[in-house]
């Protein structure tokens, strides 16, 4: 499904990405995790073929990203940051993303799920934090793809929010979808991951299991297995 092999990104003297090498054989969840500025979202965004490796290869579905940017039909991305136009309304931008990518009646349940109902006739420059973030969720799955990458979906959600995520979450993964998550909130990931995968210092430091993590940092809980990677290696 994924597969990255050597990849190195830097910006300026800034050396992010160090020799990064990654498979993902398709089929689950899997959380990317490492400290603030370790680079998570740097590797997201070269999979999507948005940051340009300097060097490294990269394949989608088989396909080297560099030949051909076809394959970004088959990734439904949710941004960390998403950059609306804040003078259109929710139902229209809802209609320009259907027009812009295929037509599709799986808004109306989404609507239905996060109750956005109420905001489609609202601007976008005018909707709260977490309601952004609903209608930033809502056109992320709104299409079908085999590869869906989240980076850090919880974002100013309520609980009621998070749970219908978390749903929609693992009902896509029923479906047989690889899903990449990216998330600082640890009892998310403990909840909804397969594996995970921690970047530090410009490489993956451990890919494994939660279990497997525990054992390796022979700590009893998750959260604290973190911390110990994190203060054993002074990051
Ligand atoms: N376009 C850019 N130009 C210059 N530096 C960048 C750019 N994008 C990212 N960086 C730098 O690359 C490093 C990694 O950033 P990145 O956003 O990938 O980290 P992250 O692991 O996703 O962090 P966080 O957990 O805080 O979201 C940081 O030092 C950041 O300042």
């Amino acid at each position: 499904m994924v597969s990255i092999q050597n990849l190195y990104k830097r910006f300026g003297k800034n050396e992010v990405l160090k020799g990064i090498d990654l498979s993902i054989k398709g089929g689950g969840i899997f959380a990317i995790l490492g400290p603030n500025g370790s680079g998570k979202t740097t590797l997201i965004k070269s999979i999507l073929g948005m940051v340009i490796p300097n060097k490294g290869d990269i394949s989608v579905l088989g396909e080297n990203i560099s030949k051909n940017s076809d394959y970004r039909h088959k990734i439904d991305y949710l941004p960390q940051i998403a950059n609306f136009p804040s003078n259109l309304k929710v139902k229209e931008l809802i209609r320009m993303i259907k027009d812009l990518r295929k037509n599709t009646n799986e808004d109306e349940r989404l609507i239905e799920l996060f109750k956005i109902q109420p905001f489609l006739d609202k601007k976008l420059g005018n909707l709260s934090g977490g309601t952004k973030q609903k209608v930033n969720i809502l056109l992320t799955f709104m299409f079908d793809s085999p590869l869906i990458i989240l980076d850090e979906p919880t974002t100013g959600l309520d609980p009621i929010s998070l749970i219908r995520l978390k749903e929609l979450i693992q009902d896509e993964k029923a479906k047989g979808k690889t899903i990449l998550i990216t998330s600082h909130i640890m009892s998310f990931v403990e909840e909804v991951s397969d594996e995970i995968v921690f970047i530090l210092e410009g490489k993956i430091y451990f890919r494994g299991s939660i279990s497997e993590l525990k054992t390796k940092t022979s700590q009893p809980d998750f959260e604290h297995a973190i911390a110990s990677i994190l203060t054993d290696n002074h990051a």
